[in-house]
């Protein structure tokens, strides 16, 4: 992967929240390791290439790893010199997307774009001739979920800041807090959860958002850059987060996620707002690690807690959280300082436990925040996602 670097620079001057940067024929992922201090952008040339980019978490975040991994491939079949059949066609592309969506297993958002993407192909290889009609709905598919995020996604923000405003006390004036990176670097643009904030902010009635730093970190895999990127790659709160609160100027604090029952306590956080990685059928969410503990304090503190989504991040194949496979990361990271790319902290001989995410249960969670509308309650357990899907005009209730 060649890079395209321009100088490093303070947020004031860096203009860029662009994850994804794409034209047909080409795509460059800003690689995120390096933010906030250096605004590098990866050019990415093939499935291979954004296998690798998202495994090493050049770019990360559920929405936006689907995306970058459908236009991977988007890229590679244009550029192909490809002379078999169109049911070659499909089998190439098909096998491509099984193997992209090996780079980050946890995240629902890509197996269940790879899944839209292989019936696409398959449907068209059955009545097309020329290899080139399957690449070119291929294309085409892939351009679409770039478009279609980012107005999902402003959705998503219109629909959060209108049910808060409606169900918060003293909604002229909200402070609320957030957790991990949610925003456009997580996405195509303007993001979920930090889109609700966005919009909050937009409609004035944003009083403060709190970020928490999102210890440990998600290491990268590979020796050479756990160990020469260590001063700039952890922490995607205090990198991500915080970078695009001071770069959209919204009156924002970083906190240590430790710190986050003591700012509920002194009734300093009106509500909790956060991402999802996988939502069971009944309402269970799966984000980063670090989540059910706020859910936890807030429910302590009467604090509404929202999950923001996307709905293709609900997989209701899954009746609850149980059942969704949950990262164990590295020792190293708690082991050593800067998330396992620093100096030795603690005792050899210690025994570790990481998980990367961790899942919150429905009875935790006040409603599940979508394009298609706020999900409430069905019971004080569980979520009726199914009903609500029903009684959506035009939805898919499969
Ligand atoms: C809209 S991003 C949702 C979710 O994805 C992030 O995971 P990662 O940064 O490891 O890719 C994080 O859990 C966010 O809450």
């Amino acid at each position: 992967m060649e890079v395209e670097r321009s100088a490093s620079a303070d947020v004031a001057t860096v203009n860029t929240l662009q994850s994804i940067c794409y034209s047909r024929g080409s795509l460059r992922l800003l690689d995120q390791r390096k933010l906030p201090l250096e605004t590098l952008y990866l050019d990415i040339r093939t499935a291979a290439d954004g296998w690798s980019a998202i495994r090493e978490m050049v770019v990360r975040g559920a929405p936006a790893i689907a995306i970058a991994a459908a236009l991977s491939l988007a890229v590679e079949a244009f550029n192909l010199e490809f002379s078999g059949t169109a049911a070659g066609s499909a089998s190439f592309l098909i096998e491509k997307l099984d193997y992209l969506v090996s780079s980050r297993p946890t995240a629902v958002n890509l197996s269940d774009a790879a899944t839209k993407l292989k019936s696409l192909v398959k449907n068209v290889a059955e009545t097309a001739s020329d290899p080139k009609a399957v690449f070119q709905a291929y294309v085409d598919a892939a351009e679409a979920m770039l478009v279609d995020d980012v107005t999902e996604n402003k959705k998503i923000g219109f629909h959060g800041a209108t049910f808060i405003r409606e169900n918060i006390k003293n909604p002229e004036k909200i402070s609320i807090l957030t957790h991990c990176n949610t925003g456009s670097l997580a996405t195509a643009g303007y993001g979920t959860a930090l889109g609700v904030i966005r919009s909050l902010n937009a409609g004035g009635v944003l009083k403060r958002a709190y970020c928490t730093e999102t210890r440990p970190f998600n290491q990268a895999s590979s020796w050479v850059l756990r160990n020469l990127l260590a001063p700039r790659y952890n922490l995607q709160g205090s990198r991500l987060t915080a970078f695009e609160l001071v770069h959209d100027k919204i009156p924002a604090t970083l906190i240590a996620d430790s710190a986050a029952a003591a700012l509920m306590q002194a009734g300093r956080v009106n509500a909790v707002i956060v991402g999802a990685d996988r939502i069971a059928a009944n309402g269970d969410t799966a984000n980063k690690i670090g989540t059910y503990s706020l859910a936890v304090s807030a429910s302590h503190h009467e604090v509404p807690f929202y999950v923001a989504a996307p709905f293709t991040s609900i997989d209701q194949s899954i009746l609850s959280g149980d059942q969704i496979v949950i990262e164990e990361r590295s020792a190293k990271e708690l082991l050593y300082s800067h998330g396992g790319l620093g100096q030795q902290v603690a005792a050899s001989g210690i025994a570790v436990w990481n998980p990367a995410f961790d899942v919150t249960p429905a009875n935790l969670i006040t409603a599940i925040i979508t394009e298609k509308g706020v999900i409430t309650k069905a019971s004080a357990n569980s979520f009726a996602i199914k009903e609500f899907l029903e009684g959506v005009p035009g939805s898919n209730t499969n």
